[in-house]
């Protein structure tokens, strides 16, 4: 086809497919083959492509980020290539929200450190060298194919390099690209990429610069620092002395800016600076990098208790900088030596005051942000690997906030995640997280071989943020002459402000303040007068911030004022809760020993009551004699004394649980029966005495209430152990003449209660007539009472324990009194007033008649088994009667009762008995034995011989009967 005829052709097409009319010059491709490229615009900026000859280089890169390029921002027509998106505050002049895109830009850190690009010749050479070996495509474009060679070689040791002003391109390392066929990957879309050789004030220019200029005019903006560790971002936000970082900069242009302002408008700055950490990975704590920083609190999105400090040079601003940068923590990885272990954010606040009207506070915020750690390139371990935790999961937060935001603007129905809440770091920046402020970023990354897959991952993470949009609300505010947006400055908390007119009002200030923290006035005034001076000695050019600032301080001295009081008065609680805890303990203390005496007292009543020998609770009940004789009530206090007619009355106790029982069984009336009833009171009923003589039982049956006992050898007391009811001591009534017994004594005769643990003990026995004891007591029992002479006299079965036997349970007795032989003494001893009286249990034989005393004319106790040794004349006599009998068994006093001397006693039957027999000096009639064993009288009677009996035997030795 000719030329012609391919123009004819054109022609014809455009007329009938277009509408439009056909445009003066048409441009014909020679090679009609190749298919041509949409041609976007005339005005569109060279885009170098890389020329066939470099065909081979790039065989790997994927796609050419065509659209990418088409969506630029076209710059116009004299605005420098260099800044094809640099925001123009004043472009737009409309009311409506500013939108505009995020600002992301990318940090190429140089691959050889400074100090051998200074040895290799020099920082210009060296950066030349830097650049030409990363700026792609210049390299290309402008040297030979033999260099172009070269350079891919040493590129091999970078994996990131320079596409374009926008956009790099990242190239896998051999290994990976042959092993896991990798590709190189082309990256774009950023506001500026800033090759290895780019200086900080390059950075600063098309960065930060702009940012600034908005922040003088009051717009808020920040600059936040991305990228894995050692990239390069502290490097890039604060510098070196020798290269001065952002925050540097920007003070320089602050005040160098605003020294040149309008005179009607006072402007002043102040710097806070705080970090936010994670101390072994628990939990985050935010610190004031401030000269007197402390640890700070958040609410919500706002800092408690950060301070501002006001500079009015950047020489200030810088050394201020310097020193909170010293105090920042940082520890050595293997990817940096100085690694930053926090995330640090530097607010540059700035306050214009004009003069009629309060003007618009902006905050210009750097955030310096802790680089993604990864354990194998850092070689982290312990406690530096819980801060990278700490540190990779703030940047994750940090990402998944841009990530929703821009979900949430690309479709407004998906709801806005509230990723910030994660991490105090995004709350605090929640504003700019959430598009409500302007926010620029800034990626740096190391183009190192081995720091492939950190790049990698970054680049893909970021490359999306560059289409987050911001609705600059703020922006829109201040053209609204809206002043909200101060309020929407949630970052440092806003001291009160108070007014002030002159000195006068200081005091009352104070005052006023102290009333308002519950302070005494002398307090309040003192804190003031303390914060004035403080106020007196800041240097402060500005009113209106100095008046901020004096109010800052007073509320501060104020909170530590209070604080301090509430730390004392929470040390005073704390004395005061261990006080009263040791007050508990003893109170505690002292119960359980109250409890522990109530419960010896009780032991002590019922030792001393003897209860346990008829159930538990019940009291011991002791008739001694007839109804001429002495009841005798032991034991509980519950016990009604009342006169007691020993044929019918009865004695009512509470507290006796036994069941009340009456000794129906016993044959005969003449017996005394102890029992309990149910209901719990318990009777004493006479019954008399069932005493019978195993060989004399019609004797002492038929005796009735008088009993012989002259002829009785033994005298059984029946125990009437029915089910649930015990006989307690039963004494038979024994009458007898006086004249007929010759001698006669009292022992203790054990009764084993079957369904008891005490036993009791009473014996009475007569010598000449027996002894009466209890039937159910055991032979072994009452062989421990009894000397082998007396079981001998008396005919009892012999005992193989004998004196010791008799001696240990002796010990242990709980004795009730025995009967007495009564006979004419007993009347002698006013008995009917004696039978009022019941003695306790205390005073009864043999245990306490030590204690008795002799009043009344009743007789002093002889305690046979145990005699007081005071008693010179009951010993006496007991060793003159009953020397052979009585058993041989030391007087045994107990001090401790000795002490307690009671009035008046009533004396034990025995007692009165033996005092009456020594009275009565029958020694001699006791030589009528009862024993019914010839033999046993035989040698008793050779024992007992009396004088008259020598005699007579002399006599019949004399004379013979016939
Ligand atoms: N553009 C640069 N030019 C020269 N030196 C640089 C550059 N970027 C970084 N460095 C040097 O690299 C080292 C590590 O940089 P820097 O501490 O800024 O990394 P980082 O990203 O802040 O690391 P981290 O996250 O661990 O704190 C420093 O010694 C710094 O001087």
């Amino acid at each position: 086809m000719s030329l012609r005829g391919e123009v004819a052709q054109v022609s014809v097409e455009m007329e009938t497919k277009s509408p439009l009319p056909c445009p003066n010059t048409v441009t014909v491709r020679r090679n009609p083959h190749r298919r041509a490229r949409p041609t976007p615009s005339t005005t569109a900026p060279q885009i170098p492509v890389p020329s066939s000859s470099s065909s081979t280089i790039d065989r790997d890169i994927p796609s050419f980020p065509i659209q990418d390029i088409l969506s630029i921002e076209i710059p116009q027509k004299g605005q420098s290539p260099t800044k094809p998106d640099l925001p123009s505050s004043s472009s737009s002049s409309t009311d409506a929200p500013v939108s505009e895109n995020l600002r992301v830009y990318l940090r190429i850190r140089p691959l050889l450190p400074p100090k051998a690009t200074v040895r290799n010749g020099g920082a210009g050479e060296q950066n030349h060298r830097s650049r030409a070996k990363n700026a792609w495509p210049q390299n290309l474009a402008n040297k030979g194919s033999a260099r172009d060679k070269n350079a891919m070689k040493k590129s091999g040791e970078a994996c990131l390099t320079v596409n374009d002003f926008q956009s790099v391109i990242l190239s896998p390392p051999l290994a990976l690209k042959e092993s896991k066929r990798i590709k190189s990957e082309v990256y774009g879309g950023f506001s500026q990429v800033f090759p290895p050789d780019s200086s900080q004030g390059e950075v600063y220019e098309r960065m930060l610069k702009p940012l600034v200029e908005d922040f003088l005019k009051g717009k808020s903006g920040m600059l936040a620092a991305s990228g894995p560790s050692g990239s390069g971002k502290t490097h890039t936000v604060f510098g070196s002395p020798r290269e001065p970082g952002m925050v540097p900069l920007a003070l320089q242009q602050i005040f160098k800016q605003s020294e040149g302002n309008n005179s009607e408008t006072f402007r002043s700055f102040s710097i806070s600076i705080f970090e936010i950490n994670s101390e072994r990975g628990k939990g985050e704590k935010a610190y004031d990098l401030s000269p007197d920083g402390t640890e700070l609190s958040m609410q919500q999105s706002t800092i408690k208790g950060l301070q501002e400090v006001v500079i009015s040079d950047a020489g200030q601003g810088e050394s201020l900088i310097a020193r909170a940068m010293l105090k920042r923590a940082t520890g050595m990885t293997n990817a940096n030596s100085q690694s930053s272990r926090s995330q640090c954010i530097i607010n540059i606040n700035s306050v214009v005051n004009k003069v009629d009207e309060v003007g618009n506070n902006a905050v210009l915020t750097i955030v310096d942000l802790a680089g993604a750690e990864r354990e194998k390139r850092t070689g982290n371990q312990g406690t530096r690997l819980l801060e990278s935790n700490f540190i990779n999961n703030t940047s994750m937060v940090f990402g998944l906030c841009l990530r929703s935001l821009l979900e949430h603007q690309k479709n407004p129905k998906k709801p806005l995640q509230k990723h910030f809440q994660n991490s105090l770091l995004t709350k605090y920046l929640r504003d700019y997280l959430e598009g409500k402020k302007r926010m620029t970023l800034i990626l740096t990354v190391r183009a190192g071989a081995e720091d492939y897959l950190d790049t990698s991952y970054l680049l893909k993470q970021a490359s999306p943020y560059m289409k987050i949009k911001f609705n600059n609300v703020e922006e829109s505010s201040i053209k609204n002459g809206n002043k909200r947006h101060v309020q929407a400055l949630p970052r440092v908390e806003q001291p009160k402000r108070m007014k002030l007119s002159g000195l006068e009002a200081q005091p009352e200030e104070g005052k006023c303040i102290g009333e308002e923290q519950g302070l005494s006035e002398e307090e309040a005034s003192q804190i003031f007068r303390l914060d004035v001076n403080e106020n007196a000695t800041r240097k402060s050019d500005f009113p209106g911030l100095a008046e901020k600032e004096r109010n800052h301080q007073i509320m501060q001295n104020f909170t530590k004022a209070i604080w301090n009081v509430l730390k004392e008065y929470n040390q005073k609680l704390k004395v005061a809760e261990s006080e009263i805890q040791s007050l508990k303990e003893n109170l505690t203390n002292e119960k359980t020993r109250s409890l522990e005496l109530g419960k010896e007292l009780e032991d002590l009543k019922s030792c001393c009551t003897c209860s346990k020998g008829l159930h538990g609770d019940a009291s011991l009940v002791k008739i001694c004699t007839s109804s001429e004789s002495i009841v005798e009530l032991n034991g509980s206090n519950n016990v009604e004394e009342k006169d007691v007619d020993l044929h019918s009355s009865s004695l009512r106790a509470s507290n006796c649980n036994d069941t009340l029982g009456k000794c129906d069984s016993c044959p005969r009336q003449d017996k005394y029966v102890f029992s309990q009833e149910k209901g719990g009171n318990f009777s004493l009923k006479l019954s008399g005495f069932n005493c019978v003589d195993n060989k004399q039982e019609s004797d002492a049956t038929e005796s009735s209430s008088d009993v012989d006992i002259r002829n009785a050898s033994r005298f059984c007391v029946e125990n009437c152990n029915q089910q649930n009811y015990q006989v307690g001591d039963i004494y038979p009534k024994i009458r007898h003449d006086l004249g007929d017994l010759n001698e006669s004594k009292s022992l203790g005769v054990k009764y084993n209660y079957p369904d008891a643990n005490v036993t009791e003990v009473a014996i009475s026995y007569s010598r000449s007539h027996g002894i009466v004891r209890d039937d159910s007591c055991s032979s072994v029992e009452l062989d421990q009472l009894l000397t082998k002479e007396d079981k001998e006299s008396w005919d009892l079965p012999p005992s193989p324990k004998e004196d010791a036997a008799f001696t240990q349970a002796r010990s242990g007795l709980d004795v009730l009194d025995s009967e007495p032989i009564s006979g004419t003494p007993y009347r002698d001893l006013n008995l009917e007033k004696l039978s009022r009286k019941p003695l306790l249990a205390s005073s009864i034989w043999p245990r306490d008649c030590s204690a008795l005393d002799v009043e009344d004319g009743i007789m002093e106790p002889v305690d046979l088994l145990d005699p007081p040794q005071s008693q010179k004349e009951k010993v006496t006599f007991t060793k003159e009667c009953d020397a052979d009998v009585v058993p041989n068994i030391e007087p045994r006093v107990d001090s401790s009762r000795k002490l307690e001397k009671p009035k008046r006693r009533l004396l034990p039957a025995s007692s009165i008995l033996v005092r009456d027999f020594s009275a009565l000096g029958v020694v001699d009639d006791v030589e009528k034995p009862k024993s019914n064993r010839p033999g046993r009288k035989l040698a008793m009677d050779e024992r007992k011989t009396t004088q008259g009996r020598i005699a007579l035997l002399r006599l019949l030795k004399i004379n013979p009967p016939p």
